[in-house]
């Protein structure tokens, strides 16, 4: 074979030849069958020139090791420049950076070397922190359980040892500096933004070396961390951010109470009528809290303008005014309708990315869409009887589904005259929570998708992967719920779902429910009025053209607007869809019905 030094930089670093190969196979071969080399021109060469070398060889004894064949091609293959030794180039010239045969060559801008140095303290050492930790976190463990209520669990601020603004090894924060900001704001802002991680959580602060399964005490804790005005399609809803004592999650409240916001709003509203707020973000949270902290975490009245500082309530003069008649000796008007709640699940799939395979993404937009509707309240006798009726805790009692259509009002009491009461601005919540691919997650529930393509429904395909059909409680739920001054004997709810387990669920926390709305799906809304459009057709030939102009249009408008990626956007359907809400009401018992013209 030719030396390498002769050979261009191209050759050198080419593929093995013919020759190399058959040299390899000779020597790799069984000894007893040992033969003359195959006859490629290189091997011809060779067994001329050498023949006693060849003769030579097949009296050498077999040689088995495997290790042969790698020596050997790694001598054929030649120079460290083509190995794939992600050590060797790492020692070079940082790691991997060198799987690149393109890089440049010249010394001059070769990357610097890589000095390697082991940080880690001794397993002696690092034993001993952990345990010292461990020791720390389950004695403030007990004293956190022993504390039944709410209010006994401390407020985390800065100073608080074991909060996370007290840094993770219990040194100073560097303090956060803001170049414009002459005022001490860094540290209100501090203050207001008590943790990023859960602060219920047993994982919380600096101290993470807590065994996983702690035993949930008592009820669910839930305490609001954070809420902001969020400007949306369907009008301005306020975002809350609430932490709990079950997961680390964090599950959030949409409120929608316009009234909040818009001062006229609110004169058209019952006198009386409570504003959705959270008890645990406005209650105090320190002794000495300033009006900044409050306002950082939302816990201010009215709406935010730029330059205030101070969490006020309503300040124009109409508000005052309206406030005194509603707080004075004047009675209350209970004549008010309930807040429209719906407890919705997690769904990145349906929400995000607009997943067909699901209506979660309509579900979630529907929702927020129904309560932000204005509502027709009922005269007092018929609100008394339909209390009366329909206002017990169990399940078979409460109200059917109403009627499903998009345009008109989600409660069962828009189907009211309008002479038979008024309109008064809706209300209500959605408590998103994070309990993704009913409650066994993404990654499960992308696993779950692929079993389904096999042919299992969704309640097999969980069953498969050794989950429950649904795995989801609604015991945090409730806690908000209560936290924001619903589902309480006082303010019963309208719940928006077709699913009976979350009504048991949550009236097993003592939630009052005193009436359930459905939900139908927008495609099967959508497929009644296609039958209606088909009907029209069979009994009105001779209007055909003006009806397949309108019929074509319409469905052009739905698929441009199909998909439900985002809030205000379409509907979803599809085959797949079809199959998913067909096994929701026949294999999980959701309490809607299918339309005659898909079944
Ligand atoms: N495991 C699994 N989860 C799914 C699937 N499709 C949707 N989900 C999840 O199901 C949850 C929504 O539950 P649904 O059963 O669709 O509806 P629901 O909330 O129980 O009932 P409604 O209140 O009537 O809407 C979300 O967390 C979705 O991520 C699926 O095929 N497999």
């Amino acid at each position: 074979m030719p030396s390498t030094r002769t050979m261009s930089h191209s050759q050198a670093y080419s593929s093995p030849t013919q020759g190399d190969l058959d040299v390899l196979s000779f020597l790799t071969s069984d000894s007893t069958n040992l033969g003359p080399l195959p006859s490629s021109s290189s091997s011809q060469q060779q067994s001329s020139g050498h023949g006693g070398q060849s003769e030579k060889k097949k009296s050498l004894p077999r040689r088995d090791s495997p290790m042969d064949a790698l020596m050997i091609s790694a001598v054929i293959a030649g120079s460290e420049k083509i190995s794939r030794h992600h050590f060797g180039h790492g020692a070079r010239t940082g790691a991997y950076a060198s799987c690149d045969e393109s890089r440049p060559t010249s010394p001059s801008i070769q990357p610097p070397k890589l000095n390697m140095r082991s940080t880690q303290a001794p397993r002696s050492e690092r034993l001993r922190l952990e345990a010292e930790a461990k020791a720390k976190a389950q004695s403030q463990n007990q004293a956190t359980s022993s504390s039944s209520t709410l209010n006994s669990i401390p407020i985390p601020t800065s100073k608080s040892p074991h909060s996370p603004l007290s840094g993770s090894v219990g040194k100073d924060r560097p303090k956060r500096k803001m170049s414009m900001d002459p005022t001490p704001m860094s540290q209100t802002l501090q203050l207001a933004s008590p943790s990023s991680s859960n602060y219920f959580h047993p994982n919380h602060s600096s101290l993470s070396i807590i065994p996983n399964s702690i035993p949930q005490v008592g009820r669910a804790k839930v305490r609001c961390m954070a809420r902001t005005r969020i400007p949306t399609p369907h009008g301005e809803l306020f975002l809350h951010l609430y932490h709990n004592s079950v997961d680390a999650k964090e599950h959030l409240a949409i409120v929608i109470d316009p009234i909040q916001l818009d001062s006229k709003l609110k004169k058209l509203a019952p006198k009386g009528r409570r504003e959705i707020r959270s008890i645990s973000l406005d209650s105090k949270w320190r002794e000495g809290e300033t009006e900044m902290e409050r306002i950082v975490r939302g816990a201010y009245v009215g709406r935010l303008l730029p330059g205030q500082t101070e969490s006020n309530p309503n300040t124009t003069e109409n508000d005052i005014e309206m406030d005194s008649n509603n707080t004075g000796t004047e009675q209350e008007d209970h004549n008010d309708v309930k807040a429209l709640v719906r407890i919705h699940s997690e769904c990145y799939t349906g929400e995000t990315i607009g997943s067909m395979r699901c209506d979660c993404g309509e579900q979630l937009d529907e929702a927020l869409r129904q309560i932000a509707l204005p509502q027709h309240l009922k005269s007092q006798v018929s609100q008394h009887f339909h209390q009366h009726a329909h206002g017990h805790h169990n399940l078979d009692k409460v109200l059917p589904t109403p009627e499903p259509s998009r345009s008109s009002s989600p409660s069962s009491s828009a189907a009211l005259p309008t002479n038979n009461g008024r309109t008064v601005p809706g209300r209500g919540v959605v408590i998103y929570l994070r309990q993704e691919g009913r409650g066994i997650g993404l990654l499960e529930k992308i696993r779950a998708y692929n079993l389904q393509d096999l042919g299992n429904d969704t309640v097999t395909a969980n069953l498969l992967l050794g989950h429950g059909a649904d795995e989801r409680k609604y015991d945090v739920a409730a806690e908000i719920l209560k936290d924001l001054g619903l589902g309480t004997n006082e303010e019963g709810i309208r719940l928006l779902t077709n699913n009976p387990e979350k009504v048991e669920g949550l009236q097993k926390e003592g939630i009052k429910i005193i009436e359930r709305v459905g939900m139908t799906p927008r495609d099967w809304k959508c497929s009644t009025q296609n039958e209606h459009i088909h009907s029209d057709n069979n009994h009105n030939h001779n209007q055909d053209a003006n009806v397949i102009d309108e019929e074509k249009e319409y469905k052009d408008w739905r698929e441009r607007r199909s998909g439900v990626g985002l809030i205000g956007s379409g509907a979803a359907h599809g085959v797949e869809l079809e199959r998913y809400l067909r096994t929701k009401v026949e294999r999980m018992g959701h309490m809607i019905d299918i339309p005659e013209n898909i079944q």
